[in-house]
């Protein structure tokens, strides 16, 4: 099983989750394989395939440039990505689009979606493309070049001519040639490439090499007009190739490995993860709140077990077992156990899922920070996970206090509301609000962050209270995801990628336990990081955004219900509070001035790992993202 958390955690969940409970409905449009969700003879599937090789097929691999990097939704009118297919998924995969997902990993994901929903193999998925932020330079294979140009343009994406006929061909299983498109090729309004336009088969060779293909791109108007590239290509190397696709085992092993090369042509200096594989259990949506009282905190959140090889009528029940916050068996009256018992279930294509939701209250004396699962079965045995012998790390140190936030969906307004252990109240807490934006004529909104300080708010108990205000530009803000973060450099400790969608419309007033009950709190051991926090999948794309420019203090959430022991906007910012956002100063990748060394933190941990600070900056640079 993978180790939890891992920054490839929400493509793991688009990718599996797809339907039922918890389901993230990435398939919805492609699943049937003969899905028109678009329009008649729209076949979905066939689009979100072609979207894969035309985005990749203006890579450069000699220059490193290009490949699988979403700058095919800045080149949509420049001739060569005809049709409407282009446009409608990308407008589809942009709500799916965060810190978390690159349109370029959508675009990858998107080909082993269809290609599965078809009855294609399993294409692995790796994460962590970069998207490109404008065009790429052009050269889409057109169906009127010479074998010569075939060859090169292949050659120019790093595919042997041998791997030009397969690719093709494995493209060419799937969907039909539009007379809206190529009024030369065809009088019907479309024409399928194969007899079987829903199947992932190798139809589209065994009918080639048998004579009797309506293919338009080998047969009928085509070949006059020097327009019949699927037969120049496949009789390029006197049939060879496409013989050996004749069987169907060949055909499906060749495309999973040709497919997965498509997709995995990415720039230099992107580093791909290894293949996103389903967690056997995995914690999902864990949040902690602390109540007012200032003495206890809820957990919620939900356990979900992989049951594709164990039934889920199998299970009685899980049990987490959990670590104080100082690693220790003390939690108070709970005995440091939780049960659940099942509650719902999703699918994927290949897997099937059960839910357990977690619900709990715990005693913010003693806290939490990791917990071990056990599955009970109904035959006595039990299974244990350990998430690799690491537990699962639960930091109670940070934590977005929903109920007390909220967000005005009609005017963007947000109050983010956050508890920070005492022990950590005096370091920086700021906001990151991760929004977007829809851009004219654009089909993918542009992914903005924001950073701002928090102010300092009243204490309780073990707690300090931190607010925010400010408001999400761009129409849907529900689409925005809110980290709290605390610390800098080297001790960062987070509660990131929460949902816009799931605060309030009015903020409930925090009526916390008197000051004179504020503690000092002594953690022993330090709170688990956020690893996924510092993945920069979408970096490159995201347009910088002075915290200065949000003006913390001069935006309210107009149904905000002022807290009572909050601070209003006037006590904020005192000596004990953190800095104000500087007003100008260097901003780099989004992140303000304060964050100079967050930025460093958040290149440390994934960037400088895979390929080094200095390619980072490099790549950066180039891009013109450091200003
Ligand atoms: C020399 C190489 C290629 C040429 C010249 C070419 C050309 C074309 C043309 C002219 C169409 C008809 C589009 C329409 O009318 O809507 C088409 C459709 C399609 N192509 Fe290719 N193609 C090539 C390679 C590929 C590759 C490598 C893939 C994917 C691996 C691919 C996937 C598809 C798919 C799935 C469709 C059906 C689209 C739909 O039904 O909407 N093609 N191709």
């Amino acid at each position: 099983d993978p180790t939890w958390p891992s920054p490839t955690d929400e493509l793991e969940e688009i990718m599996y989750q797809l339907k039922a409970f918890k389901g993230r409905r990435f398939s919805d449009t492609v699943d049937p394989c003969s899905n028109e969700a678009s329009g008649p003879g729209r076949q979905n599937a066939a689009e979100w395939l072609r979207l894969g090789f035309h985005d990749m097929s203006t890579a450069n691999v000699a220059a490193g440039t290009g490949g699988l990097d979403g700058s095919i939704q800045y080149m949509l009118d420049n001739g060569e990505n005809l049709g409407p297919g282009f446009n409608t998924t990308l407008r589809f995969m942009s709500a799916y689009l965060s810190p978390r997902a690159s349109i370029s990993d959508l675009i990858a994901l998107g080909v082993y979606t269809s290609v599965r929903a078809c009855g294609g193999p399993v294409i692995p998925i790796r994460g962590g493309r970069l998207d490109a932020p404008g065009a790429g330079e052009t050269g889409v294979p057109q169906p009127e070049h010479d074998i010569g140009l075939f060859r090169q343009q292949f050659a120019r994406m790093g595919f042997t001519p041998e791997e030009m006929i397969q690719v093709t061909a494995c493209g060419h299983t799937l969907g039909r040639v539009h007379r809206t498109e190529f009024p030369e090729l065809i009088t019907q309004d479309e024409v399928g490439i194969d007899s079987t336009v829903a199947s992932f088969d190798n139809r589209v060779v065994t009918e080639y090499l048998d004579g009797n293909t309506t293919n338009p791109l080998v047969v009928g108007p085509a070949i006059a007009l020097g327009k019949d590239s699927d037969r120049r290509i496949f009789d390029s190397d006197a049939n060879a190739t496409v013989k050996a696709l004749a069987d169907p085992a060949e055909f499906e092993t060749v495309c999973q490995r040709i497919l997965q090369k498509m997709i995995d042509v990415v720039p230099q200096g992107v580093t791909l993860s290894e293949p996103i594989q389903p967690y056997t259990l995995k914690p999902v949506d864990m949040q902690l709140t602390l109540d007012p009282s200032g003495r206890i905190m809820r957990l919620a959140g939900h356990i979900r077990i992989r049951t594709t090889h164990l039934l889920v009528t199998e299970i009685k029940d899980i049990k987490l077992a959990y670590r104080d916050r100082n690693g220790g068996n003390d939690c108070g009256r709970s005995n440091c156990t939780i049960t659940a018992t099942v509650q719902g279930r999703g699918k994927g294509f290949d897997d099937s899922f059960a839910f357990f939701p977690v619900e709990a209250v715990l005693s913010t004396k003693t806290g939490i920070s990791s917990f071990t699962v056990t599955v009970n079965l109904k035959n006595g045995t039990s299974l244990l996970f350990d998430n690799n012998g690491h537990s699962y790390p639960l930091q109670d140190a940070v934590m977005l206090l929903r109920p007390q936030s909220c967000l005005s969906q009609h005017t963007g307004a947000v109050s983010v509301s956050a508890a920070i252990r005492n022990d950590r109240a005096d370091l920086t807490a700021t906001l990151l609000i991760s929004y977007k934006q829809p851009r004219p004529g654009l089909p993918v909104a542009g992914l903005h962050n924001m950073t701002m300080s928090m102010r300092r708010g009243a204490c309780a108990g073990q707690y300090t209270l931190y607010t925010a205000n400010w408001t999400i530009p761009g129409g849907i803000s529900f689409a925005s995801k809110i980290d709290i973060i605390s610390g800098e450099r080297g001790d960062i400790v987070a509660d990131d990628f929460n949902d816009a969608t799931d605060l309030p419309g009015t903020c409930a007033p925090f009526l916390g336990p008197p000051e004179d009950l504020c503690e000092t709190v002594v953690a022993t051991i330090p709170p688990a990081t956020s690893p996924v926090l510092a993945a920069p999948t979408t970096m490159l794309t995201t347009t910088t955004r002075s915290s200065a420019a949000a003006s913390p203090v001069a935006t309210t959430a107009a149904t905000t219900t002022p807290s009572m022991s909050m601070p209003t906007p006037a006590e904020a910012g005192t000596a004990t509070g953190p800095p104000a956002p500087a007003a100008s100063g260097r901003h780099e990748l989004g992140l303000g001035h304060t964050f100079k060394s967050f930025f460093e933190y958040m290149t440390n941990y994934v960037v400088n790992f895979f390929f080094g600070y200095d390619r980072w900056q490099l790549v950066n640079n180039q891009l013109g993202r450091v200003t």
